[in-house]
This record gives C-alpha cells, sequence and structure tokens, in this order.
C-alpha cells in the first residue's frame, strides 16, 4: 500500500503535507514519534476516518481499493458497552451479516487470556483487559490491512510480550501499522520501523532490522537501532547515555 502526497489540516494547521508512505505487502510496519506529532491522524487518514481537511494518493499493490479492507483498532478500545467480550470479538461478523467462526473467536479470546472473562461487559474490565477485548476482536476481522494505534500501552509487561508475540504470529501475511512509544517494541516486531517528527510532521527513512520476529532485545544490533531511534525522537548524547546505561 502507498500513500502518496498525504496532507491532513486541523482549522487550518497543516499536521502533515506532502506525505509519502509505503507499506509494503506482508510486512509489519511500525511507526514511532513524540506525542501529538501525528500517528494516530496518519492513521485515522489511512483508515479513512480523519474529520479533518485530508487529501492525498493511496493506491494498493494489487490495484484493488482499500475501503472495506482495513481493520482499525483505535487508541480508545471502542468496545460496545451493552456487549460482553464475546459478543464484542464476535461483532464484525454480526454487523456484516455473516455466520461468526466461533472456533476462531473463543481460540482468540484463549490467545488473549480473556476466557474466564468472555461473558463479562466492557464496565467490569480492567483497562488492560478491555484492551486485549479489542485486540482480540481486531484481529478477528482477518482484514488484509491492519492499521492499530498503541495496542499494547495499557498492558502490564509479560502479557505486553505476549501480546505482541500474538499479534506478530496472528497478523503474519498482512499489510500492518502499527503506532507505539516504545522503540524496543517496533524493533521486537516490526519489518519496518518509521519515526514521524516536525510541525508539519515528516517521516525518517525506515530502520529496517535483521533477525527473525520477535526479536531479542538485549541484540547488540537491536541496541544499536534503539539508540538511532531515540536520536530521530529528539534524545540528546547525555540522554542517550543514559538510556544505554539504563539496559
Ligand atoms: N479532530 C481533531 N481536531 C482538531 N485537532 C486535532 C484533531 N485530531 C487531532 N488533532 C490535533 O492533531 C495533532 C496530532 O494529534 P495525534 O492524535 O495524531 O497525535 P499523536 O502523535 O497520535 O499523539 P499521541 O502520541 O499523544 O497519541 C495534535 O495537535 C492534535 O491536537
Amino acid at each position: 500500500m502507498h500513500l502518496h502526497d498525504g496532507r491532513v489540516a486541523f482549522n487550518g494547521d497543516d499536521i502533515f503535507h506532502d506525505l509519502d508512505l509505503t507499506l509494503p505487502a506482508n510486512s509489519f510496519t511500525c511507526l514511532l514519534g513524540p506525542s501529538g506529532v501525528g500517528k494516530s491522524t496518519l492513521l485515522r487518514y489511512l483508515a479513512g476516518l480523519v474529520d479533518g481537511d485530508a487529501n492525498g494518493d493511496i493506491t494498493c499493490s494489487d490495484a484493488k481499493p482499500l475501503s472495506g479492507r482495513v481493520a482499525y483498532m483505535a487508541q480508545q478500545d471502542l468496545l460496545l458497552p451493552w456487549r460482553t467480550v464475546r459478543q464484542n470479538v464476535l461483532l464484525g461478523a454480526v454487523l456484516r451479516n455473516q455466520r461468526p467462526d466461533l472456533d476462531r473467536a473463543d481460540a482468540l479470546i484463549g490467545d488473549v487470556g480473556l476466557s474466564d472473562a468472555a461473558h463479562l461487559r466492557p464496565a467490569e474490565l480492567s483497562g488492560g483487559m478491555k484492551q486485549r477485548a479489542a485486540l482480540a476482536r481486531t484481529l478477528m476481522e482477518d482484514r488484509p490491512v491492519v492499521l492499530m494505534d498503541e495496542p499494547f500501552s495499557a498492558l502490564d509487561p509479560l502479557n505486553r510480550m505476549r501480546l505482541q508475540d500474538l499479534a506478530a504470529r496472528v497478523l503474519r501475511g498482512k499489510t500492518v501499522l502499527l503506532v507505539t512509544h516504545d522503540p524496543l517494541e517496533a524493533l521486537r516486531i516490526g519489518d519496518r520501523v518509521h519515526v514521524l517528527r516536525g510541525a508539519p510532521a515528516t517521516l525518517a527513512d525506515a530502520i529496517i532490522p535483521d533477525g527473525k520476529i520477535p526479536r531479542d532485545v538485549t541484540d547488540p544490533d537491536i541496541l544499536r537501532h534503539q539508540a538511532e531511534l531515540l536520536r530521530q525522537l529528539g534524545a540528546t548524547p547525555a540522554e542517550l547515555n543514559r538510556a544505554e546505561g539504563a539496559l
């Protein structure tokens, strides 16, 4: 999928313009950037959900239109409060009047560790449980393009690692763009990692780490990439030294 000359403005201010981004088919791209730079806006723009002044060309390598082929997981979980976890996971199929694949739904609910909570409604869940339910719903959609906005941000470190692995496994073969604030998360599961920075925002060239996913984040090459990402994110030499010392 290729975005050419993308532009979004709110109230006359460009968040980005002339933005080009290629998401190669069958690959997992991660997007980092300082808070407020426009990462969610870019994701929402690609999902066709931006409510500002937006233009640009989005083309797919198979020349088919993008509409109807995108699964989008927002920063807010957007679970329907009156439906249980299981009913939320099945929502897409129900809305499309399709027979839902109950076994797949239950397997995914199990994979995200919510089998015992499948009958609960969102108000009865913790923030991390809601995020896991939203992830299961996104993975259930089985769309060729998957856009996820900080999907693991509310999780404890162990669940975060488990669900990174799950997402990397279930989404293999799809075109994925994942927004995160964590350079090591991006380097653990991303085929390509971009930093969005500045105002209007621009994209730095992708970092393409070697090695099989999920990668070992103690690997010296990964730590070298982390330092480069922190530098692109605006870390000073002293902050880079401190980050290295903390590892
Ligand atoms: N609907 C909107 N109307 C007006 N301004 C908006 C709207 N949505 C986003 N913005 C502005 O666009 C800018 C980028 O916001 P965005 O949410 O894309 O940033 P982000 O990089 O995802 O931030 P974070 O990492 O904190 O989630 C911000 O200045 C925000 O205030």
